[in-house]
């Protein structure tokens, strides 16, 4: 099958060249309720069609004519599809699909009184720890509290622990106002804190002026990726990223015009990483591009698995003797709840294999978003950037100097991670006790959502050792393959719209992070509280259930 996209000029739509298949998929994009949408239609071409058209016969004879989404305004518009960066039409985010847009139009049908088999939605779909209940850590909210309203410095309801963290990081602040610009990288006094709290972590030296605030991971993610030259003797750059991946990596390569490398994480394994695999994909890519990067989640999304020390070596050698910077996603490292599993930083493990590793190009990225803070839209995060030559380093600087800095409510954030209150300080028992809380009930939530999704008929599913969600594999019945073609879907995709549409469950179909070919899976986050999760997966055995008896 042959993918086309169909570019529209100011009245005809056009469809790219399809001589020589005789199937086709047609994709558009189209904007509604101010939420972009793309619509897939898989037609049948027959012969006869094998040039430019507008209307073409599908399945069973019957003619369709592609109807031009464009209002009659919008066609004298100066930008159009066809002449915008094509990067922006090409690129997906899963996360936030048309499941996930359709999951709102359901809340908004329940609200206008719309009959439903379910009262509410479950928003599975997304890491998002507050959306689904979490309370916000005390200590943090109080330091935002002080720092954003440091008349509140004199109230007595303010611990003084707080108190001073909060005076250090005004001091720190041009005109002792949070409402100020800071050093691009962020305020010295929150990378120092970041340091100090690498040090810690690894036993190993940290300078903080590798350190580089950042408004959540992402931007700091999608800077380093657009570090990369766009052409090397006519090559694209290849960023290798692991099958099943966190979407914002293709995302963003496919946003940049850079070529994806996908290596397969072995699910028979526990989502091991076979260093086999990483050489068959970059033997694959062949001259198709110039492999750049190796990105590594860890712990896995979606997967949840903890890479063992050993195998991280050999993602250390494999970078090494090919070239390349080692990006390691590393945002959910305090979310570990196997006991047998630990967390190793790339950056401990390269420094410990010594030479040649101990000197390799490194980028670690950390966030506010996840752990147990769970503070996502405060948009607080970091990178540390290793042994990189100082006039790249100048370069990387001037690039971050142009975006001016990140949120001041994201580095106050990041302060309270990685500066947390210290035994005997006020806060200390009330901080430990909260942290405590929630890593334990994250634990319980991931064992429980194992332990009942592994009963399901026709499921596979991984323990989930860490990260904060489950991604189990389904054998999806043929009758139920077959439904899904009729639908022009996915089976995966299908699967989850049924679930959607039956029960209000929101997750994301396999397909949106990269699988096997003919396997069918699909992300749940298993952040629900546990009286809500009972609840979800009371329902959801229940449609699976109906769904088994119904198709097999
Ligand atoms: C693996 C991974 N990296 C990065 C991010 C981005 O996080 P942030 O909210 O800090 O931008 C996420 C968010 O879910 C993630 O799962």
């Amino acid at each position: 099958m042959q993918k086309i996209r169909i570019l529209y000029n100011n009245s005809n739509m056009m469809l790219g060249t399809i001589a020589g298949c005789n199937k086709i998929q047609v994709s558009s994009l189209f904007l509604k309720n101010n939420v972009i949408r793309r619509s897939y239609s898989l037609f049948n071409v027959s012969e006869k069609q094998h040039q430019n058209v507008s209307s073409f016969t599908i399945r069973r004879n019957i003619t369709a004519t592609c109807i031009n989404p464009y209002a009659a305004e919008d066609q004298r518009k100066f930008l159009q599809l066809n002449n915008i960066n094509p990067n922006f039409v090409e690129m997906e985010y899963a996360v936030r699909g048309p499941l996930f847009v359709r999951a709102g139009e359901i809340e908004k049908e329940l609200k206008s009184g719309v009959w439903k088999p379910f009262d509410y939605v479950i928003r599975a779909n997304i890491g998002d720890c507050q959306a689904m209940g979490q309370r916000p850590i005390t200590f943090l909210r109080q330091l935002l509290n002080l720092t954003f309203a440091p008349e509140l410095l004199e109230s007595p309801d303010f611990p003084d622990d707080v108190k001073d963290r909060a005076e250090e990081i005004l001091d720190a602040c041009q005109g002792m106002s949070i409402g100020s610009y800071t050093d691009s990288a962020g305020l010295e006094i929150v990378r120092r804190q970041v340091a100090k709290y690498i040090e810690n972590r690894d036993c190993l030296a940290c300078d903080w002026r590798n350190v580089f605030l950042t408004s959540g991971a992402t931007p700091g993610i999608k800077r380093i990726i657009s570090l990369l030259k766009c052409d090397i003797d006519g090559k694209k750059p290849g960023v290798m990223v692991p099958i099943p991946q966190y979407p914002l990596y293709s995302a963003t390569i496919a946003e940049y015009g850079m070529e994806k490398i996908g290596y397969y994480l072995e699910e028979e394994t526990g989502w091991s990483l076979n260093p086999e695999e990483l050489k068959r994909a970059i033997d694959d890519c062949g001259t198709k591009c110039m492999p750049r990067v190796i990105v590594v989640i860890n712990p896995g999304n979606p997967t949840g698995q903890v890479l063992t020390r050993n195998n991280i070596e050999e993602i250390i050698k494999f970078a090494y003797t090919n070239k390349l910077l080692i990006m390691a996603d590393e945002v959910y490292q305090p979310n570990i709840y196997d006991e047998k599993a630990r967390f190793y930083s790339f950056k401990k493990v390269m420094h410990d294999m010594g030479s040649p590793y101990d000197s390799m190009e490194l980028v670690s990225f950390m966030s506010a978003s996840k752990g147990f803070l769970g503070e996502c839209g405060i948009r607080g995060g970091y990178y540390e950037i290793i042994n990189v030559c100082p006039e790249v380093m100048a370069a990387l600087w001037k690039s971050i100097t142009a975006s001016l800095c990140s949120t001041t409510a994201g580095q106050v954030a990041i302060s309270a991670l990685v500066n947390p209150p210290e035994q005997f300080e006020p806060s200390y028992e009330q901080y430990m006790c909260e942290r405590d809380e929630v890593l334990s009930s994250l634990k319980e939530r991931a064992e429980f959502m194992y332990e009942t999704l592994s009963k399901f008929e026709g499921y596979q599913v991984n323990p989930i050792q860490g990260a904060m969600y489950v991604f189990p594999k389904i054998d999806i019945p043929v009758k139920a393959a077959v439904a899904a073609k009729e639908r022009n879907m996915p089976a995966d995709t299908f699967y989850a719209t049924e679930l959607l549409e039956k029960t209000g469950i929101c997750i994301v179909p396999g397909s949106g992070f990269g699988q096997k070919p003919f396997t069918n899976h699909f992300r749940s986050t298993i952040l629900p509280q546990i009286p809500a999760l009972k609840v979800m997966m009371d329902r959801f055995k229940k449609f699976h259930t109906t769904f088994m008896n119904k198709y097999k």
